[in-house]
């Protein structure tokens, strides 16, 4: 059964929101207020998740399903729960559901969200429960006016703005980070709603691309240092207004049609009305750090993202991984699906045959962000199955993106071996995973990072493979498109542990001996 909220809807009282279990109709209980059992910070920088999607849309008839489409394509982003509001001038209406994007929205349920604007949001959660009263888009009633967000990334002084608003008598909804944006604007005594944004999005550090509505106004932002993407792109509709999108990736333009127009700036606060796109920097001179590890594993290979294509980094990952560890070897076989773009780099730098020796079920999760170790192990056994005739008797190169409790390559290995490889070495396309992400992708804390904890020929020996090597740093970030050692653009505190943001959580980034 999936579980649905809607919210704004002819006939509820004002602020009320009802639950109604799609399938049976009965109402299982939300409360409207944060949960008392869990934290404020529930989820903890020990238990972040992944990522999350965003989407919205002016200007289109029916841009409920425009959004649909949209979160379809940026399904892999968060699989937790999903959710979209829609808005024509008179009223603002949400409907989120936990799951995914076609368990939640069928035709009956997005008929349901009639307007012109919309944004849309897939969540994995990295601040507040897993669960529905967390889902976005959040919309909260203030003094101007209905607001909607739906946010990528996550907050990393949420805890001070969240006492000062309670102090200042914010009654909020939600656990999660995010609504911590809207309930600033609620609270901001500001003469505009712009400013009233403006100045809320000076409060907040860390991560995030957003996107907003009001009645009759989409706003999308990215925090100054641009850690998550944010495109914005337009569908011309001859002989009438564009329709302006917005969407964490470019792979959604594709299938709205959209062409893409530019990216939403770090430190930019775009605002679409029936008068056209206007646009203000509302926070400049901060040195951008794109989070790197969207073009590693996060984001699609058919996105362009912080202008450069996700697959070209791929590729050149992979190349110059085959430059700096490559050995003699029989065949080349990525570990679907990540590993598969950096591996053809590989193999046609290497001149090695490229062969896919292992097959993915796709009707599985992602096994990175299953919460339990039991899940993990036993997913990787659903999830991958070696193609025997493709390795017997070889020397294999196995090439993954990343490597982060060890769980998968460790199942992986044994595999290949099993189905009668003669060696097996593993090559990742970055470098050791040493440091948590605060700033929205779900890394474990450092007692589960195998690389905080193990140099790279224990963890060799833990995953049983002939040879181990990771891309060095400065290979990914000329990979990515920059020049090591010089302002590059890109966070890659997970690599380093230097954090481009004052605050974090100083517990977890400690020794990992010392957090046993
Ligand atoms: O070291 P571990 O903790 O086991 O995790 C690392 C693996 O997790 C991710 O893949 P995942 O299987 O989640 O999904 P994918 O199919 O998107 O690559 C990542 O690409 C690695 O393959
Ligand atoms: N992964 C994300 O971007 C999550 C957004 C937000 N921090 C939440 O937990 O809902
Ligand atoms: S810490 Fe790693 S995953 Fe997090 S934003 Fe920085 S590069 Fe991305
Ligand atoms: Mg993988």
């Amino acid at each position: 059964m999936t579980r649905v909220l809607y919210q704004g809807f002819e006939g509820l009282p004002d602020h009320s929101e009802q639950i109604k279990a799609q399938s049976s109709g009965t109402a299982p209980s939300c409360p409207l207020s944060p949960d008392p059992g869990s934290s404020e910070l529930a989820g903890g920088a020990d238990e972040l998740h992944e990522e999350c999607g965003v989407v919205a849309i002016h200007g289109h008839p029916d841009a409920a399903r425009q959004a649909y489409l949209g979160l379809y394509a940026l399904q892999h982003r968060g699989q937790e729960s999903a959710g979209i509001a829609t808005a024509d001038g008179q009223f603002l209406a949400n409907i989120k559901g936990m799951g995914l994007v076609s368990e939640i929205f069928t035709d009956d349920v997005l008929q349901k969200l009639p307007g012109d604007m919309a944004i849309g949001h897939t969540r994995y959660s990295t601040t507040g429960d897993s669960a529905l009263l967390n889902a976005q888009p959040i919309r909260v009633e203030s003094t101007k006016g209905l607001i909607a967000i739906a946010h990528n990334g996550n907050l990393v002084n949420l805890g001070t703005v969240r006492a000062k608003l309670e102090r200042a008598g914010a009654y909020f909804q939600t656990t999660s980070d995010s609504e911590i944006i809207v309930q600033l604007i609620a609270h901001s005594h500001a003469g505009t709603l712009v400013d009233a944004i403006a100045e809320s999005l000076s409060q907040v550090d860390g991560a995030f691309s957003i996107v907003m509505m009001t009645r009759d106004r989409v706003f999308a932002a990215r925090d100054p240092r641009g850690f998550r993407p944010l495109s914005m792109g337009r569908i011309h509709n001859p002989g009438g207004r564009d329709t302006i999108v917005f969407a964490s990736e470019t792979c959604a333009f594709d299938l709205l049609r959209a062409e893409y127009e530019r990216d939403v700036l770090p430190g930019e606060l775009v605002m679409v009305t029936e008068d056209g796109v206007t646009s203000r920097q509302y926070s400049s001179g901060v040195e951008q750090t794109s989070c790197i590890f969207e073009h590693v594993y996060f984001a699609r290979p058919d996105s362009r993202i912080y202008g450069r294509w996700v697959q070209e980094s791929r590729d050149q990952m992979g190349r110059q991984l085959a430059r700096e560890s490559h050995v003699p070897s029989d065949v080349i076989v990525p570990v679907p699906d990540s590993g598969v773009t950096a591996a053809l780099g590989y193999a046609e730098e290497a001149g090695v045959p490229f062969r896919l020796g292992l097959i993915r079920n796709h009707y599985v999760g992602r096994t990175f962000i299953e919460p339990e170790q039991r899940v993990r192990d036993f997913g990787v056994k659903l999830k991958l199955n070696p193609v025997r005739n493709l390795l017997e008797g070889k020397r294999v190169i196995l090439i993954d993106d990343s490597i982060i409790r060890g769980t998968t390559s460790r199942k992986i290995v044994r595999m290949v071996r099993g189905a009668g490889a003669k060696e097996v070495h593993l090559r990742i396309s970055c470098p050791p995973t040493i440091s948590p992400c605060f700033y929205g992708v779900d890394t474990p804390s450092k007692r589960d990072l195998i690389a905080a904890n193990k140099t790279i020929d224990e963890i060799r020996e833990f995953i049983e493979a002939d040879s181990l090597a990771y891309l060095s740093l400065d290979g990914l970030q000329r990979a990515c498109g920059s020049t090591p050692g010089a302002n590059t653009g890109y966070c890659v505190a997970c690599y380093t542990g230097n954090y481009p943001t004052q605050w974090v959580d100083v517990e977890d980034i400690l020794p990992a001996a010392a957090n046993v």
